[in-house]
């Protein structure tokens, strides 16, 4: 089972509401997707979300890398020889992590596909049913608690509340949010690298005392800001998660060794794919720390592979998979099944799509 032909083209899916956090608002969802064909007709699909502000990727530069870069050195070279084909996809640029994570996961749907099994089993096959998050945009303190109410509806039990915008109402929003909906809901809190290290600690310390009773923190400080994680980290009592500051095995093995964070949030359009989330989350799960799978704004397509992964790893204990959640429509059939805050794999082999349907219908450049 030979590659003989990487296509690249555009999926685009609109956002129910405005997707707001620190670094960015998003309206509708441009991505790029790839489909990767085989000298015996199977077909392979995956996707890249271009985050600017995170990974410093773009519509154009995912096309360029992957037309121009990858596909010459991946065409003729067979299926089983997975590491190899994502050893080259690794080495092949710097960083363009969410082009390399496109064209690692059409190759992993099809090497599934090759042995008529679904991804996650082959993965490892942990579990058959993941619970996802939703995401709460930063908005002002009266529409969060609107929009936390209305998850809550929609039949979601775990709420990832964005802030970082205005340090001076997070603690407001946060505390509005926790009296609205009940001591029973999950709140992760996602700052997305707003806060400096002292706000970070005054804020955290100030939920903690008025009882916000939170899971965890993300990413309060700049990502480069290693030290200043570590000293929020040590200055707290709530979980720090290490998200834009952990992309590759060689940051978690930094972040793990400094104590950081205490949690690290893998995300395929940070790792570059499959191959390289399952060194982090086996470092990780070595260490003693466990694991959030997240995502960028990815659709379905991407997402799937996401849930993939985290069903295989008995260490991917938390999980932010809401890029289905957060559209108007699926642009694809198939796969692992969302419903509300479930995600229950299918037992269709590779990730699981109706690939044809898509290609019928699939959007060029
Ligand atoms: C969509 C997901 N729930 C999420 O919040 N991801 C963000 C980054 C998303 C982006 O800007 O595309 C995160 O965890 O920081
Ligand atoms: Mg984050």
């Amino acid at each position: 089972m030979k590659i003989t032909k990487v296509d690249v083209g555009l999926v685009e899916a609109p956002l129910i509401t405005p997707f707001k956090t620190a670094l960015r608002t998003v309206y509708n969802i441009q991505n790029i997707v790839v489909t990767i064909y085989t000298d015996n007709g199977y077909i392979g699909i995956g996707e890249a979300a271009p985050t600017h502000v995170i990974t410093g990727e773009s519509l154009q530069s995912i096309r360029y890398a992957i037309e121009e870069v990858i596909a010459p050195l991946i065409i003729g070279i067979e299926i089983d020889e997975i590491a190899l084909l994502c050893d080259r996809i690794d080495k092949c640029m710097y960083q363009n992590t969410s082009a390399k994570a496109a064209v690692e996961i059409a190759l992993y749907d099809l090497w599934a596909k090759k042995y008529d099994a679904p991804l996650y089993k082959l993965l490892g096959g942990y579990r058959s049913k993941i619970t996802t998050d939703i995401t709460i945009s930063v908005n002002d303190e009266e529409e969060m608690v609107k929009d936390s109410l209305e998850a809550i509806k929609r039949g979601f039990s775990i709420l990832k509340v964005k802030v970082g915008k205005n340090p001076h109402s997070d603690v407001n929003s946060i505390l509005a949010i926790r009296n609205a909906v009940g001591p029973d809901v999950v709140l992760r809190v996602d700052a997305n690298q707003g806060w400096t290290p002292k706000e970070a600690v005054k804020i955290i310390g100030q939920l903690e005392d008025r009882g916000a009773d939170m899971e965890l923190v993300e990413q309060p400080v700049h990502y480069s800001d290693i030290s200043g994680m570590q000293y929020v980290t040590n200055q707290t009592y709530t979980n720090i998660l290490a998200d834009e500051s952990v992309f590759s095995p060689k940051q978690a093995i930094e972040v793990i060794e400094k104590r950081a964070a205490d949690l690290i949030n893998i995300k395929l359009m940070k790792t570059g794919g499959i191959s390289k989330a399952q060194q982090i989350n086996a470092i990780a799960e070595a260490n003693g720390v466990e694991c959030m799978i997240g995502c960028m704004l990815e659709t379905k397509i991407s997402v799937s592979a996401a849930a993939h992964f985290a069903a295989a790893n008995k260490n991917v204990t938390m999980v932010d998979l809401d890029g289905p959640s957060l559209c108007v429509k699926d642009p694809i059939e198939g796969g692992p099944f969302f419903e509300g805050e479930n995600i229950q794999m299918s037992d269709a082999s590779g990730i699981g799509f109706l690939i044809e349907a898509f290609i019928a219908n699939k959007k060029t450049l």
